[in-house]
Order: structure tokens, then C-alpha cells, then sequence
């Protein structure tokens, strides 16, 4: 049973799919009408269970509403069966002892949803035709519309919810906030601005698209039992997209260890990195490298920054390299009886600064696992990403943001309209891993499979973060190469542990307290 909650809790679907899912469940002998009974009444206990707790927008409190038995409650209806479980839910609440009301703007209903409303007015609930009536409410339950908005909503629907938005009341909303496109989350002319989110059945994409984010709310998965063997009938031929969960992540963790092991064993990591101007990338970048429990660590920095890279980390072998004009590393330099096939994978580029190509190029040109971030990005760029991908025998890891990724790809769709399709598009193309940096960071291999974070915080906007992302990154991937674990996975572990030292010290120092230093000393932490 825990395996089958831990697998429904991974998957993520498109409107599509879940149209596909619900039909084999219907074509199976489901009763629709069972089904919808059965989902708007594990929503009404939801709704039963919510705390008194104070209405908060923005950090700040707005009321001390406490949704017990007697609060006013305002039921949103749409058209289709979005509209139908939410009357089903206002006539739960309704025996409950609440005082419902119901906001029923469409003349024409689905069937099913127009039935549900016939005796939601014969037991004399209110309802109302137009957003000028409305009474005050305590709390609305939004039920416009839910994987069946195809197009952009228009007057007067669009208005009234701009209008319900301005309200000062907590707003639910059922299966997805009314008004955002189900797989990119994109505002579909206006949408409701939801405090909590039911999602219903299977985790739908617009969860996990950024722009969707400030429209979500706190957002919870609704289990109404779909049969696993549905789900995995339905997806079985299109490429996965998943979320990285806690199990996961941990899963790909290289804990415990063997007990006879030895430091080569535990994967040697080459860190090419900093520039008189960015010494401090070297330095954080080396710090995530350390928490991983990388068995040797070799830093590639220019000659200058040597002595301060040694105090930092005693530990690593510090490289210093001969230096440009500027500060940057003119060539890589390494110690006798070494070369590039020393190492079990490469980090390339926080802190670089343009000036050194010829050293990105090596690295690029190197049959070794490459992780290339930050300027290693630029420079690749310039380059021609995809061209110059295609070449490389040993598998690349690219960790862009939204800027970086934009320059790399610039003939991939906008990320910023659908970063799961920009993603793919990229990773397919370049054959690369590609990480593409975000409030719901997503990363894609050349197969066009997805991962994605479904947890992160703002503190962690802030520079050098990446740095240490980098470093974690390339310290797991070392270990990972001799224990058959496949790189993405171990890509998905890097940034799940990342984001979660981060929530982790948000939590005890707030968001704006986490600097890319304090978020290395909370790694570690993130796993005790
Ligand atoms: N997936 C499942 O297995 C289940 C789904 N259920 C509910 O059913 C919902 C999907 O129901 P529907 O397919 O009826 O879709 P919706 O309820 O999302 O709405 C579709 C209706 O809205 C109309 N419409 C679409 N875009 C419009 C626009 N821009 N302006 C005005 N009208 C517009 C359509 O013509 C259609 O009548 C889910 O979101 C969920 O709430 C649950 O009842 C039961 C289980
Ligand atoms: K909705």
C-alpha cells in the first residue's frame, strides 16, 4: 500500500492523460456519478478539517477566521464537472451545519453538474445568477472550472473573478484554480488567486510550472484510489515526468557505506572553477563538493587564488594554474603523472568569467563526465551549444537559469511559457542532462524523461547558490560513477538535498538568511 501512495505521489500528468486515466476508470464500470460523489466528499472533509487559523496574503494577517461549523462558505460553479463536485461539496457542507451559498454564473450546465444543482436548490441553499449579489462568505470553494478550460475566459466570468480575488477571504479550489492552462499553467486570460489547492487523483503539470506558482497556494494531492495499473497503462509510452520525492532522492544517496572502501573509491572529483574577480565561487563550489563525502577532491584554480583555496578546504588538492591578464585561467596546469582521465568527472565554470575558453574547451573536448554551470555555460554558448554537445563521447550535465538556458538554446521553445517542453527540447537536442534552475527546478535527458523539485524556497535566489549546487552535484556524481546509478537520478538527488538545506535553514533563519556560505553548513544538516 505505501508503495503504491510513494509511486502515485511521483507521477505527473497532463490534462490528456488524466482525461485518459478517468476514461479506462468509466470504461471499466466506474459510475461517473460515483466517482464524483466519491471525490467532492473527501474534498468536503478537507474542508471539514481545516484549522482556525488566520488568514495570512503576503506574510501578513488579513482576519482571525476560524472555518467551524456555522461559517458562511461560498460555492463557485462552473459549467462541467469541476462545477458538479463543487455542489456536491456545498451540499455536504450544507448538512454539515455550514451556510452555504452558491455562485452559479452559466445557464448551460454538463448534466450531471445541472442535476447537482436542482437539489442544492431544493434544499433551499441560496443561489445566485450574478457577483453583485453574492453575500459575505468566510471562506469560497472554487469550482469554475478544472481540466476542461480549453480557452481564454472572457466578461463577465472574468471580471467576477478578478472581483472574487479582491475578496478578503481564503478561496479552495478544486482540482486547479480556475483559469490556468492544466499542463503550462499559463493565466488564461485571469484566474482565481487560490490559497489552498485541491489537486485531485494524480499531481497535474501546471503544479510544477513556475508562472503557475502565485495562483496555487498551498496545494495537496486528493487520493481517490486510481488504480495504479490505469496510470501505468496510460503512460507506459510517453516519456515519464516525475516528482523527485524525499524516498527518491534519499533512495540515490550512497548511504551507508560499504564498510571496506577506500577514498579513490569514493570518486575522484576535478573542480575548474574561480577567477581573481570570483574567488568566492571556487570556494563555495569546493564546500558543496565537501558535503557530498567526495573521496578526493582536485580544484582547478588560477595561481593567485592558490593559498586562499588552501585555507578553505585543507583537504583538497589545490591546482594552481597559470592566469590570464584578467585574472582567469589561461590553461589547465596539472600535476605530474595526471591528466584529464585522472579524474572520475569534471565541474566546470562558477566564477570563470568569459576569459577562459581555452580552458572550458579542454574540459569540453575531455572524455570524462562534465557538469558545466554558470560562465562554463556562457562560454558554451558562444560556442554553439548543441553543435559542440553532440560531439562529446562522455555524458554533460548542463545547470542553467532561465538566462543562461535562454542563451544556450535559442531556438528551444520558451521557457518561460512551458519550462517542462523547454526542458526536454533542450536535453533532446543536446543529448545533454539539462537542469533548468527555478522555483520548480526540472531537469530532462536526452530520452526526454522529467524530474522535477516539488519544493524549493525563494532564500535560496541569491548568488552562490548555484556554486554549491555545482560542487554537491559533482561530488555525488564521482561516487555515483562506480555504484551503476544512472547520472540523472543522481542530478534529481543533487538538487532535492540543495533545495532542502535551503528550506531547512530558511525555517531557523528566516528567507533572507541564507547566504551560499550558510546554505553549505546546512547540508549536512538537511540529512540528520
Ligand atoms: N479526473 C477525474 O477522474 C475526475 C474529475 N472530476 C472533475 O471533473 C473536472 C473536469 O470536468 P470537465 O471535463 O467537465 O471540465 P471542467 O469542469 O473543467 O469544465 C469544462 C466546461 O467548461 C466549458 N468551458 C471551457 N472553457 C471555457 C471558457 N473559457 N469559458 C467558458 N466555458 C468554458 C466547457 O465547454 C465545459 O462545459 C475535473 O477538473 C474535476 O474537478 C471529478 O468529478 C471526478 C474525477
Ligand atoms: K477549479
Amino acid at each position: 500500500m505505501q508503495n503504491r501512495q510513494e509511486k502515485i505521489s511521483q507521477v505527473i500528468v497532463t490534462a490528456g492523460q488524466m482525461r485518459d486515466i478517468e476514461n479506462r476508470i468509466f470504461a471499466a464500470g466506474m459510475p461517473v456519478v460515483a466517482l464524483m460523489e466519491k471525490v467532492a466528499g473527501l474534498i468536503a472533509r478537507c474542508i471539514q478539517e481545516i484549522p482556525p487559523t488566520p488568514l495570512k496574503k503576503g506574510g501578513y494577517i488579513l482576519s482571525k477566521t476560524a472555518f467551524l461549523r456555522g461559517s458562511r462558505v461560498g460555492i463557485l460553479v462552473g459549467p462541467g464537472h469541476n462545477g458538479g463536485d463543487a455542489l456536491v461539496v456545498a451540499r455536504e457542507l450544507h448538512f454539515r451545519g455550514y451556510e452555504v451559498w452558491i455562485y452559479s454564473p452559466f445557464s448551460k450546465l454538463k448534466e450531471l453538474t445541472s442535476q447537482h444543482l436542482k437539489y442544492a436548490q431544493s434544499l433551499g441553499i441560496p443561489i445566485y445568477q450574478t457577483i453583485e449579489q453574492l453575500p459575505d462568505s468566510d471562506l469560497l470553494i472554487d469550482g469554475l472550472f478544472g481540466f476542461g478550460l480549453e480557452r481564454n475566459l472572457t466578461d463577465p466570468i472574468a471580471s467576477a473573478i478578478n472581483q472574487l480575488n479582491e475578496l478578503p477571504v481564503p478561496i479552495y479550489s478544486i482540482d486547479i484554480p480556475s483559469g490556468l492552462h492544466t499542463d503550462t499553467g499559463v493565466v488564461l486570460g485571469t484566474a482565481i488567486r487560490a490559497t489552498h489547492t485541491f489537486c485531485l487523483g494524480l499531481w497535474k503539470l501546471a503544479f510544477f510550472q513556475d508562472q503557475a506558482l502565485e495562483y496555487l497556494g498551498k496545494a495537496e494531492l486528493i487520493d481517490f484510489d486510481i488504480p495504479l495499473a490505469d496510470v501505468e497503462a496510460v503512460l507506459k509510452d510517453a516519456p515519464s515526468i516525475k516528482r523527485i520525492t524525499p524516498a527518491t532522492a534519499l533512495a540515490n544517496l550512497l548511504l551507508p557505506r560499504p564498510p571496506v572502501t577506500h577514498k579513490y573509491k569514493e570518486g575522484h572529483l576535478l573542480l575548474i572553477c574561480g577567477s581573481r574577480r570570483y574567488a568566492g565561487g571556487a570556494i563555495l563550489t569546493g564546500l558543496g563538493a565537501r558535503a557530498s563525502g567526495v573521496g578526493m577532491l582536485s580544484i582547478a584554480v588560477p595561481q593567485s587564488l592558490k593559498s586562499l583555496l588552501v585555507s578553505h578546504l585543507p583537504e583538497a588538492l589545490i591546482v594552481g594554474c597559470p592566469e590570464t591578464e584578467t585574472g582567469a585561467i589561461a590553461h589547465l596546469q596539472l600535476p605530474e603523472k595526471t591528466d584529464l582521465s585522472s579524474f572520475n568527472a569534471i565541474a566546470c565554470g562558477p566564477g570563470l568569467t568569459r576569459d577562459a575558453t581555452p580552458i572550458v574547451q579542454e574540459a569540453i573536448n575531455s572524455d570524462r563526465p562534465l557538469i558545466l554551470d554558470a560562465d562554463g555555460l556562457n562560454i558554451l554558448a558562444q560556442m554553439g551549444a548543441i553543435a559542440t554537445l553532440k560531439k562529446r563521447l562522455a555524458v554533460t550535465v548542463l545547470t542553467p537559469h532561465t538566462g543562461e538556458f535562454e542563451r544556450l538554446f535559442p531556438d528551444v521553445p520558451d521557457a518561460k511559457h512551458d519550462r517542462v517542453q523547454a526542458v526536454q527540447e533542450a536535453a533532446a537536442q543536446s543529448k545533454a542532462i539539462v537542469l533548468l534552475k527555478g522555483a520548480r527546478t526540472a531537469i530532462a535527458n536526452p530520452q526526454r524523461a522529467v524530474w522535477i523539485l516539488p519544493e524549493s524556497t525563494p532564500a535560496l535566489a541569491r548568488g552562490g547558490s548555484g556554486d554549491v549546487l555545482t560542487g554537491l552535484l559533482g561530488g555525488l556524481l564521482v561516487q555515483a560513477a562506480t555504484k551503476q546509478i544512472p547520472i540523472e537520478d543522481i542530478v534529481a538527488t543533487a538538487a532535492w538535498w540543495h533545495s532542502q538545506a535551503g528550506i531547512i535553514a530558511a525555517q531557523e533563519r528566516t528567507e533572507l538568511g541564507v547566504d551560499a556560505f550558510t546554505l553549505t553548513q546546512y547540508l549536512i544538516k538537511a540529512l540528520t
